[in-house]
């Protein structure tokens, strides 16, 4: 059930501004127990939302990892987001319109935040497990970086500690499509959406890689036009399909939040942040991964203590961890038993 948290005292980001007020979509499955040790938080991708069981279905229901009879399951909208928590597509109180370009600048640590200021309205204090995925990932790294009591148990799944420098190129790459655009920086919600059509065509790239594409979309042996191939409409749909559920302000705002991960960032770098979770972790990569490819993974897993490393076989790279949701139930429902 989608449910919203409202505050009405004023959020402080890292970038020095202050949000007026907050409001954070969330969606929850399952009874809380008597004391409260049943609690699984899950953190979503990028252009994901807090529907947990739609964009992840076969970890959801009875059985399955994500058990509702047995779980109280939360997922939360990530700040920043067009489903419901505060963000660019949100009325700005200040003038009765949408924020759109004038949304401040916010950081995985202020979206950690906003979660943290949710689980204290739960009065949750303790997670059985918190599992994070892609760009959910970072935010749970870093929530177990900034209060590594906070889970028993943790899963991160295709992300990084921080953003590297080939994250950082395909973002780079995707503002600059996206500024080409002469619509950029209207005060509009459909403002650039060529230029986001663009900007998903490039990412996708490095969400699928080469086995994926040469997989789903090769050409007939003997096509009528030599110039056309099968993937140049596929990556027009693909942006389409996005800018039908999204706007640019959105995407811009939370790809620049992966620009600003990195949990070694004051804290006398990567490796001794890493070092403060304490929580049986499970890190799972994906072999065809190129956006954040198994070495990554493999250290992460070294630094953080006591770790296990799991790599997911699959032909989907990035988007693996979305696709395939059955495979990932498996091996997560494995690592349970273990324990
Ligand atoms: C409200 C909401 O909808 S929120 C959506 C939830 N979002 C999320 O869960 C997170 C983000 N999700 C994603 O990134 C994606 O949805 C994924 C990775 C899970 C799956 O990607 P998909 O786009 O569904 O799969 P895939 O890459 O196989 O593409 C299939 C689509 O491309 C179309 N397609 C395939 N090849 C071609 C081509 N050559 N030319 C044109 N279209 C093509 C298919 O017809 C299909 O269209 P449809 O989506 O209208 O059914
Ligand atoms: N396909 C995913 C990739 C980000 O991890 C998304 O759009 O959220």
């Amino acid at each position: 059930m989608k449910q919203f948290f409202h505050s009405d005292a004023p959020f402080s980001l890292e970038c020095g501004e202050t949000l007026p007020s907050l409001s954070i979509a969330f969606h929850t499955y399952g009874s809380l127990n008597e004391d409260r040790s049943n609690v699984i938080w899950v953190m979503h991708g990028l252009t994901a939302n807090s529907d947990v069981a739609d964009w992840w279905p076969g970890t959801v229901g009875e059985g399955l990892f994500l058990d509702p009879s047995k779980y109280f399951i939360v997922c939360a909208n990530m700040l920043g987001s067009c489903y419901g928590t505060t963000g660019p597509s949100s009325i700005n109180p200040a003038t009765g319109e949408p924020w759109c370009d004038s949304f401040p600048r916010v950081t995985i640590r202020d979206m950690v935040h906003a979660h943290q200021l949710l689980a204290k309205h739960l009065g949750i204090t303790r997670l059985h497990e918190m599992i994070g995925v892609s760009l959910g990932g970072f935010q749970a790294i870093e929530w177990m970086v900034t209060d590594p009591q906070i889970a028993e148990n943790v899963m991160f799944c295709a992300t990084d500690s921080s953003c590297s420098p080939w994250l950082a190129a395909f973002n780079q790459s995707m503002y600059m499509a996206i500024k080409t655009d002469p619509t950029w920086g209207l005060h509009s919600l459909d403002a650039a959406k060529k230029g986001l059509a663009t900007a998903r065509s490039i990412a996708l790239i490095s969400y699928r890689g080469p086995f994926a594409y040469n997989m789903s979309q090769r050409d007939p042996e003997e096509k009528p036009d030599p110039f056309f191939h099968r993937v140049q409409t596929y990556q027009e749909y693909q942006g389409k399909k996005l800018c039908d559920r999204f706007d640019v302000y959105s995407y811009v705002r939370i790809c620049q939040s992966g620009d600003s991960h990195d949990v070694g960032r004051g804290r006398g770098g990567l490796e001794n942040a890493l070092k403060r979770i304490n929580a049986n972790t499970l890190v799972i990569g994906i072999n065809s991964d190129i956006l954040f490819p198994p070495a990554c993974l493999e250290e992460l897993a070294k630094r953080i203590p006591g770790s296990r490393l799991e790599l997911m076989d699959s032909k989907f790279a990035h988007d693996g961890f979305l696709i395939e949701h059955e495979k990932l139930n498996e091996i997560m429902l494995r690592w349970r038993e273990s324990r």
